[in-house]
């Protein structure tokens, strides 16, 4: 179809069949098909292992795919990679640094590295890059006695020299502690917030709950889901949780409703609510919850209370990839 091809090209970042067998054997990505629009802040989430950073190097063409193909901002990688990658700014697997020198004369260094870059601004556009990161204060400093969250900014203010169509951040906020973190979301916002498409990977939920508007989940090489971060939240079951002194029979009427994975504990039921099918508007959420109440109600069941948990991002992921996040994929 037309509308779809459109979609393709105007994606930041599109993969078809993506997949990488390492010389090992080992099968790190397998066949992914994936599509970030323009202008998103896209958080690639998956469990330590599951293929992230081996997908990224792919489509930063830092190494070859064994099979698929990967587009940045609509160029075929690796083989536009020299007039794709000007574009593109990247953060990966933390910056290569020189120790000896100070974060500042770093990014001289870096900026001078850059054919582009006017020289006669080059002060200026450091300067400007270290305020933006919040290093100014240390710019004086040496690399090596960087902590490595100061690090991360560094790399990050070295990505940023030159403004970017596309940011590509590989776990940002590693080895940074809470406020850092917070800087650092807040600084993927502004950017976004200026047209620029942030992909960006993360082991951490909430990470990607606060940041992105949209998200793809993988785990063992293999795509889970992708969408907006909205909708991969709905797409899960919520958890309902009734407090009733007849337990049993809350169970039977609720299995009989669909409610599954359901747990007794005194006198608190918990379990598992239906996924609203194909076509039922977000709208019937609330009625079912009703109708599953005045079911307990018609057989006898004495419900004290009675509510659903809200699905996060987190619901989600465990119930598509079964297993909790942390866990090695
Ligand atoms: N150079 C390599 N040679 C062989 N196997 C590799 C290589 N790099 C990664 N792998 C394996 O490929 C799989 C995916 O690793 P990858 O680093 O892409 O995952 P990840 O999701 O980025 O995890 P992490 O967050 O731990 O970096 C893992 O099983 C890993 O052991």
């Amino acid at each position: 179809m037309e509308q779809r091809s459109t979609e393709e090209d105007d994606a930041a970042v599109e993969t078809r069949g993506l997949t990488k067998r390492y010389r090992g054997g080992q099968l790190a990505v397998d066949a992914l098909d994936l599509s970030v629009p323009r202008g998103s802040v896209f958080g690639f989430l998956g469990p330590n292992g599951s293929g992230k950073t081996t997908t990224i190097r792919m489509l930063m063409g830092l190494i070859e795919p064994t099979s698929g193909r990967a587009r940045l901002l609509g160029e075929p990688m690796p083989r536009a990679a020299r007039s794709v990658l000007p574009r593109v700014g990247a953060l990966i697997e933390g910056p290569a640094l020189y120790p000896f020198l100070t974060g500042r004369d770093n990014l001289l260094r870096y900026d001078a590295a850059d054919p582009t870059a006017d020289p006669r601004t080059r002060t200026a556009r450091v300067a400007a890059a270290l305020d933006r990161v919040g290093l100014a204060a240390a710019a004086g400093k040496r690399a090596r006695a960087y902590s490595l969250g100061m690090k991360q900014r560094l790399g990050l203010a070295a990505a940023l020299l030159q403004p970017r169509e596309l940011l590509v951040l590989d776990e940002p906020t590693n080895g940074l502690d809470p406020q850092g973190m917070r800087e650092i979301r807040s600084l993927v916002r502004e950017l976004a917030e200026e047209g620029t498409t942030v992909f960006l990977s993360s082991h951490l939920l909430d990470e990607i709950e606060q940041v992105c508007t949209h998200a793809a989940v993988m785990a063992q090489g293999r795509l889970i889901a992708q969408g907006t971060v909205a909708e991969l939240a709905a797409g899960s079951r919520g958890r309902l949780a009734i407090t009733t002194p007849d337990p049993v029979d809350a169970v039977r009427v609720l299995k009989e409703h669909g409610v599954t994975d359901l747990v007794i504990l005194d006198e608190r039921v918990s379990g598992e609510l239906p996924v609203p099918g194909p076509g039922s508007s977000p709208a019937d959420a609330p009625l079912e919850l009703a109708d599953l109440n005045a079911a307990l109600v018609r057989a006898g069941v004495r419900v004290r209370a009675f509510g659903a948990e809200r699905a996060s991002l987190e619901d989600a992921f465990v119930a598509l990839t079964g297993e909790g996040f942390d866990v090695a994929g």
